[in-house]
């Protein structure tokens, strides 16, 4: 499933550091020459391309991002220090436009690739370079330029690892906003989702992964009925789908099996690349069944369906079990991933 992801970020290089104009003193030399040092560059920003950094979500929270000015040259011919570059962490795949104007500057496409943003002014010069035979002590020196001030457009595609299939209310959104910082709306009709919602679950510094809400999917949906259509074949890329099954159906003639056989039917209707996709049944609403009853009601459900796949039993509302099966998915997408990168290095035919 694929999404354009947005941010506006300001990027301000440091501007260069000032020359100095200063004289040498010292005891016994009346007439010391000129020693103002030379100031320091200002330091750039660079975007660059980092692994497990997957959206632009982050830059809602932080959008400024400064290098240091350069320091100023000093007495006795000391130069100022460099300003520190910036370097600004974006997911590969993303592109980069000059906000004002639209114009592309340039994408980042390969793990560890750097982009210059906003260039980091010249350092101003000190007044011994301005020493020559006719002047002696001058007092010029110049000051550093300013470093260049952007605000960029981040446009990347993200393709989303695991997608959400469901009758609409079975819980889709509840899940996402239970797990993630998305915030879909929830509400007791059908069809809340209009439009997908994207949700990042991290799961710990270095790992999240990106999980699609879309609109319920109704019985027809592959022949257009509902809003399904436009989503379903979206879903082909990505890595995972999750059957949501709402164990306590809001409409009173629908059973969770029927309700299930109905998504099912769809999808093998769409295409059987979509059928043969990993495909995990997860119960919701396990909450609207008495305690020791859940086991009893969930089991009834999966031997109805003949169901061999994963299960799991979760209330999205109630933040039960979702934690295991986030951490599930993540597991499962990791082995997906280095089974794919070992099957891409069978082919190429690399040694390692
Ligand atoms: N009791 C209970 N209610 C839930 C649970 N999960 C979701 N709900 C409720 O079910 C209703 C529908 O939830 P949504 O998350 O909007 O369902 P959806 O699948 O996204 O629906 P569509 O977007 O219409 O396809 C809301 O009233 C939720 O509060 C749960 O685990 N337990
Ligand atoms: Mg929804």
């Amino acid at each position: 499933m694929r999404f354009v992801d947005e941010a506006e970020i300001r990027v301000e290089a440091g501007d260069g550091g000032n020359g100095k104009a200063s004289f040498r003193r010292e005891k016994y030399i009346p007439l010391g020459g000129p020693d103002g040092g030379d100031g320091g560059d200002g330091g750039s920003v660079y975007l660059v391309a980092t692994e497990n950094v997957n959206t632009l979500v982050d830059f809602r929270y932080h959008s400024v991002h400064r290098a240091q000015r350069g320091e100023n040259g000093g007495s006795r011919n000391c130069t100022g220090k460099k300003g520190e570059d910036c370097f600004v962490a974006v997911p590969p795949g993303t592109i980069v436009y000059e906000a004002s104007t639209g114009e592309k500057i340039g994408d980042l496409t390969r793990i560890g690739q750097k982009l210059l943003v906003a260039k980091g002014g010249f350092h101003g010069l000190g007044n011994t370079r301005f020493k020559s035979s006719v002047n002696r002590a001058p007092q010029q020196f110049s000051k550093g330029s300013a470093g260049e001030h952007r605000m960029l457009r981040l446009e990347l595609m993200v393709i989303a690892d695991v997608g959400l299939l469901g009758m609409p209310n079975a819980g889709k959104s509840s899940l996402i906003r239970a797990v993630s910082s998305a915030r879909p709306k929830v509400a007791d009709y059908p069809f809340t989702t209009l439009h997908p919602n994207l949700g990042v679950v991290r799961i710990d510094d270095m790992r999240s992964f990106v999980i699609a809400d879309i609109p319920g999917v109704i019985e027809g949906a592959a022949e257009g009925a509902g809003l399904g259509l436009q989503f379903l074949k979206h879903l082909s890329r990505t890595g995972l789908l999750l059957h949501v099954v709402d164990v306590v159906p809001y409409e009173s003639d629908e059973t969770p099996v029927s309700a299930a056989r109905k998504i099912i039917q769809e999808v093998e209707k769409w295409s059987d690349d979509l059928a043969n996709k990993p495909r995990w049944l997860v119960l919701n609403k396990i909450d609207n069944v008495p305690d020791d009853e859940v086991e009893q009601h969930c089991q009834a459900i999966v031997d109805e369906l003949s169901w061999d796949g994963p299960v799991f039993k979760i209330s999205a509302l109630k933040n039960q079990g979702t934690q295991e099966l986030m951490y599930a998915i993540m597991e499962f997408l990791q082995q997906q991933k280095a089974q794919q990168q070992f099957q891409l290095q069978e082919l190429s035919g690399e040694p390692e």
